[in-house]
């Protein structure tokens, strides 16, 4: 993003200053449509570097739009100070905006504004925040207001390994210029910020579209130029067949809702190896799809047979699971491995490396660390799954509320949808069974688990809306109405 701000200087006919008017408005409409009250104080912080030049703009820009209220306080803790900063610090002199220099965090006795606005330090914050600084941000947090970070909440880094004690302000709302920080996908950022908002500051599109960015987030249109319509005179043979490896004595369901996803992803023909014990559950609930008896005997012979397969909901870690798991994968088939399958390679590690390309991993946190070890932070977490990835040439969709999709290229996919309201048994069960869905119809494994998460959580978010929890199963039967919400007309 730094460089795209200033290519954007340098390319286009604008001045940085312009640029940071462009920012403070941006900001400014946001902040307005959540606070629309001119009567309501706000208390603007501004450090004397761009972030807290965006500030004073603001500051100005709020003015304009009839808040007679604003104080703005001028973080004086350092003798550098940026040109934008001056320049804005001047149009402030000669507004009518209140302002004071704070130069020791002691000068601060009491804040009484409805609102703060933090724009002490953004994306330049180059080290932890100690001293006065430290000091300041800890008063302001004491203050319970609703504070809105400009850019970065000031101590939070927007990128790079996160500290495991947050001491930065913790804001309501971030407002971010043109891009998320990466940062603001990982769990820790719940300490710094309640949500974030990222506003268009017309940097210049074309060349951050060029960079070569490790990390990019999944966007609806994304999805749309992947699917594909379901053609004229096509037949269940069309679409595939997925086999299903799941489900035990006590974890049948499991088995059932993998199964379920994967016809309501779109398989031709699904099949379901459970044990012998499932079969009139199987054959009750879900008629439309076959059943493969499993014994400890059981070896899957023709596997050419099955564009896709699956292993891991709900199956047992026991001995003839382990040789099950095993064969398939010394078969050399590229295959979607899930839960107690992946806590199987976890203690079998030296199958890891035998994985054959294209296989998908879906590890939550705690099968990821099982498999690659114990990992400090998020952002080591993701380091670690992208080298997998690109190592191992397989795809790991590392599950969370933002879940990352590392690819053999060593790009990382962020998708954005799923909320809280599916955090619930069962719904990791789901997406491998939409994985193997699209799987086999013959997306590619990358094509897949794109398709797959951002649907997942798409319906999850659909459901969201009515529903304070949603269940696995209500997500299921949601999948085929959203991809053709999703598809092309
Ligand atoms: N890029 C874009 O797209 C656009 C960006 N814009 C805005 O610019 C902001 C970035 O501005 P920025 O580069 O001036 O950095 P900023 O965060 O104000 O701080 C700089 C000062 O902080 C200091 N410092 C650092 N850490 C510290 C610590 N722990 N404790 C104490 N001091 C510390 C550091 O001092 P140093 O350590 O280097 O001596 C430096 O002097 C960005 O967030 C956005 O709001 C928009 O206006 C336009 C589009
Ligand atoms: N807070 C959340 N926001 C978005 N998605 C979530 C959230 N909690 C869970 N999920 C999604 O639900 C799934 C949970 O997977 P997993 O833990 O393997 O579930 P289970 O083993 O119970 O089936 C993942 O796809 C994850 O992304």
């Amino acid at each position: 993003m730094r460089s795209a701000d200033q290519f954007t200087i340098a390319n286009k006919p604008i001045a940085s200053i312009d640029l940071m008017e462009k920012a403070a408005r941006a900001f400014v409409q946001s902040f307005l449509r959540d606070e629309f009250d001119p009567t309501k104080s706000v208390a603007i912080f501004c450090g004397k570097g761009n972030n807290g030049g965006d500030g004073l703009a603001a500051a100005h820009l709020l003015l304009a739009n009839g808040y007679q209220n604003i104080k703005v306080y001028i973080i004086n803790f350092s003798n550098k100070q940026s040109d934008d900063f001056a320049i804005n610090l001047q149009r402030i002199d000669e507004s009518r905006c209140k302002k004071v220099f704070i130069n020791q965090p002691s000068e601060l006795k009491s804040l009484k504004a409805d609102l703060v606005i933090d724009a002490i330090l953004g994306s330049g914050l180059n080290k932890a925040l100690a001293g006065d600084y430290e000091e300041l941000v800890q008063f302001i947090n004491k203050q319970h207001k609703k504070v809105y970070a400009v850019d970065v909440p000031t101590g939070f880094f927007a990128e790079g390994k996160l500290p495991e004690v947050y001491n930065g302000i913790k804001a309501y709302k971030t407002i971010s210029f043109q891009r998320p920080k990466i940062n603001f996908f990982f769990p820790e950022s719940a300490a710094a910020t309640e949500k974030f908002e990222v506003v268009e500051i017309d940097l210049d599109e074309g060349f951050i579209q060029k960079q070569d960015a490790a990390f990019q987030l999944i966007e609806e249109s994304d999805i749309q130029n992947i699917l594909r319509p379901r053609k004229l005179f096509s037949h269940k043979g069309t679409y595939g067949h997925a086999l299903i490896i799941a489900g035990n004595t006590n974890t049948m369901g499991a088995a059932l809702l993998s199964s379920m996803a994967c016809l309501h992803a779109g398989a031709g023909l699904t099949t379901a190896c459970i044990p012998q014990g499932g079969l009139i559950a199987l054959n009750t609930t879900l008629p439309e799809v076959m059943a493969l008896p499993r014994d400890e005997y059981t070896r899957i012979e023709d596997l050419k047979k099955y564009q896709a397969i699956a292993i891991g909901p709900g199956l047992g870690t026991d001995p003839e699971n382990e040789k099950l798991l095993e064969s398939l994968i010394l078969s050399k088939q590229p295959l979607i491995i899930d839960a107690d399958a992946l806590n199987i390679l976890g203690e079998k590690r030296d199958l890891i490396d035998k994985l054959a390309p294209n296989t998908i991993l879906t590890p939550h946190i705690k099968e990821f660390d099982r498999l690659f070890g114990e990992h400090e932070s998020w952002w080591d977490r993701v380091q670690s799954a992208r080298e997998q990835a690109k190592k191992l040439k397989i795809i790991i969709i590392l599950k969370n509320q933002y879940t990352f999709i590392c690819l053999p290229t060593g790009k990382v996919l962020i998708n954005p949808t799923g909320n809280p309201a599916m955090a619930q048994g069962g719904m990791g069960d789901i997406l491998t069974g939409i994985i193997a869905g699209f799987v086999a119809q013959r997306y590619t494994a990358e094509d897949a688990a794109i398709l797959a998460c951002y649907i997942h959580g798409k319906a999850g978010d659909d459901l969201a809306h009515e529903h304070f929890v949603v269940t696995a199963s209500q997500v299921v039967r949601r999948i085929s109405g959203e991809i053709k919400l999703l598809i092309p007309r």
